[in-house]
């Protein structure tokens, strides 16, 4: 069974992978060294699986790996645990979909969570599924939104003090985004969180009463009318952990609708971190990265917690990075909220200049925010803006990941455009929400995607290395000195942490839009990642979807290990 101390301990220990990110706090880093800059070379197939079925689709899960099982989610709601050895398939799970689910970007899944003897995911008709590890059989469901409303569920959930902590999808809808705590052993919810400023958050006592548990003195102050109702900042990509102050770092999405005129303030709690305590349910404290967002900058991107050195005073400082679909790199006080760094890691951004440290506020360009509708000549459409990067991000799902040994961030980035405008719109259930339109376009001919290894103390590009497609996979950093990630080419690679130099690479036959993994199974390191191109990109791409369609769909797991001679 998968206890709370090994969720803890899950970044130092090899034996298995019990988190979404290879500890809750998402560095993505394994202490392992057997594979490393002089072995990698040596990777070679140990198996491969399929996940069969005549529908494929994006595959974005990141395996967990338990007691010589691994459990990996598939596209269309499925799950399959294997023989984490051998790849013989033990059981799968497949959930009955509805007809009427309204995943904004791809039928995916980023991964499932473990606790006790249970392995929990969330479906896309809004629901968590608990079964057991061994049997596969459904030990509890609950009902997180109405699907017909256009809530989904796509985000890996976490274990964080015992809690399962979940969010919704649904901003594209107008849904309301929140983070809930449950029972992972029952589905029970001990407290719900809403991040949008106007909704209560409730915790449940014994009986399961609602007791309100709301944010002192703030009403809808940030929002006109009655916009807050509906005002999306849908906590999509899930959350992040830190025990040592004892929060939850929840991303947020995008305010709806798109179109930023309808909604004057700043918006909260969209596109932001979003501090909560993990026993009560109550923010702590909150950074906005794009207030008052009018280009869909999700701000939903992973917060992760490492030890920054202040480059003025020396001093050590517990902080968060996070790149954000906006493409600025923001470094936090993970204990307060404070801003202490901001850069961008992307080359080309149009809506801010750059990020004041001293007030935490963007300085916007103000050319650069869609025209309002209301103010053109017959009122439909407003002007049209050439926006960089594009609503798809400088960052989007793709994690990244950091290595305390090289102190370096390793952030899959893209380098993309948009023309995008506002047009009237108004919200009606079911229906998407979003009053823009919009054409994404690729910036250079030779690329989009561009891994970057980032110093989040300068703000320096340390090493970049460029990708024809957009690159959609997250990272994996290794004390052997490498990263792992994988590319919509259908190549997973490992290069060197400080440079950045490929030395490996391995074709798995379809894109890869998930993050790698490695652990020990049986005294050899293991490293696998799910494979299948999809996600937002081919969906919503315009131009760049159309400079992709070669690309093949599919859906497997990949699993490596060093050849033995
Ligand atoms: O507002 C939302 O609720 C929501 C949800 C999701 C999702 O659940 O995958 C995405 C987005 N927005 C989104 O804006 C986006 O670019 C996106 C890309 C992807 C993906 O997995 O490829 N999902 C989503």
């Amino acid at each position: 069974t998968v206890s709370d101390a090994d969720i803890l301990n899950d970044a130092k220990t090899v034996g298995d992978v019990v988190s979404f990110g290879l500890g809750t706090q998402g560095q993505r880093f394994s202490p392992m060294t057997q594979i490393n800059t002089k072995s990698v070379k040596d990777l070679v197939p140990a198996w491969s699986m399929s996940f069969g079925g005549e529908k494929q689709r994006g595959q974005e899960s990141q395996p967990v790996i338990h007691n010589g099982r691994m459990f990996v989610t598939a596209s269309y709601s499925r799950l399959f645990a294997f023989d984490a050895k051998t790849g013989k398939k033990l059981w799968k799970y497949e959930h009955r979909l509805p007809d009427g689910i309204m995943p904004c970007c791809d039928v995916i899944n980023r991964g499932a969570a473990l606790y006790g003897d249970l392995v929990i995911f969330a479906t896309l008709d809004a629901q968590l599924v608990a079964m057991n590890q061994e049997t596969g059989k459904v030990a509890w469901k609950q009902k997180i939104g109405d699907y017909a409303a256009g809530y989904s569920a796509t985000a890996a959930p976490i274990i964080a003090k015992g809690k399962l902590i979940t969010g919704v999808s649904g901003g594209e809808f107008g849904a309301v985004g929140r983070i809930d705590a449950r029972d992972p052993l029952t589905g029970k919810l001990l407290w719900t969180r809403p991040t949008v400023e106007g909704h209560m958050g409730y915790r449940y006592d014994a009986e399961g009463k609602e007791i309100e548990n709301g944010i002192s003195g703030t009403l809808n102050a940030t929002w006109t009318g009655d916009l807050w109702k509906t005002g999306g900042a849908a906590t999509w990509n899930g959350a992040t952990y830190d025990p040592e102050t004892n929060l939850i770092f929840a991303g947020t999405g995008n305010p709806a609708p798109w179109n930023s005129h309808l909604r004057p303030g700043d918006n909260l709690f969209s596109s932001s971190t979003v501090a909560i305590d993990v026993d009560t349910g109550k923010i702590v404290w909150h950074y906005q990265n794009t207030p008052h967002d009018g280009w869909d900058f999700d701000g939903v991107n992973e917060f992760v917690s490492f030890d920054y050195k202040d480059p003025k005073t020396g001093k050590l400082i517990k902080a968060g990075g996070k790149a954000d679909r906006n493409g600025f790199f923001f470094v936090n006080d993970r204990t307060n909220g404070k801003l202490l760094n901001a850069f961008p890691f992307v080359r080309k951004i149009t809506w801010a200049s750059s990020i004041n440290l001293e007030t935490g506020r963007p300085n916007y360009i103000e050319e650069g925010r869609p025209g309002d509708p209301a103010a053109g000549v017959d009122g439909k459409k407003g002007k049209v803006v050439f926006s960089a990067p594009s609503f798809l991000g400088g960052k989007n799902q793709q994690q990244m990941a950091y290595s305390p040994q090289t102190g370096l961030f390793y952030v899959p980035a893209n380098e993309w455009s948009m023309d995008i405008w506002n047009e009237p719109v108004s919200y009606k259930k079911g229906a998407a929400y979003l009053g823009a339109g919009f054409t994404i376009k690729a910036i250079h001919d030779d690329y989009i995607g561009v891994m970057r290894a980032v110093d989040p103390a300068t703000g320096k590009i340390v090493w970049e290395n460029k990708n024809y497609a957009p690159l959609w996979g997250g990272a994996l950093a290794t004390a052997g000195g490498l990263v792992f990630y994988g590319t919509p080419e259908g190549y997973l690679k490992g290069v060197d942490a400080k440079t950045g130099k490929e030395i490996w690479s391995f074709q798995v036959g379809t894109g890869i839009v998930a993050p790698p993994v490695t652990w020990e199974q049986d005294g050899e390191q293991m490293l696998a990642v799910t494979t299948g191109w999809g996600g937002a990109v081919p969906l919503w791409g315009g131009d760049v979807a159309k400079r992709v369609n070669f690309l093949e769909q599919g859906g497997s797991v990949w699993v490596f290990k060093l050849h033995k001679r």
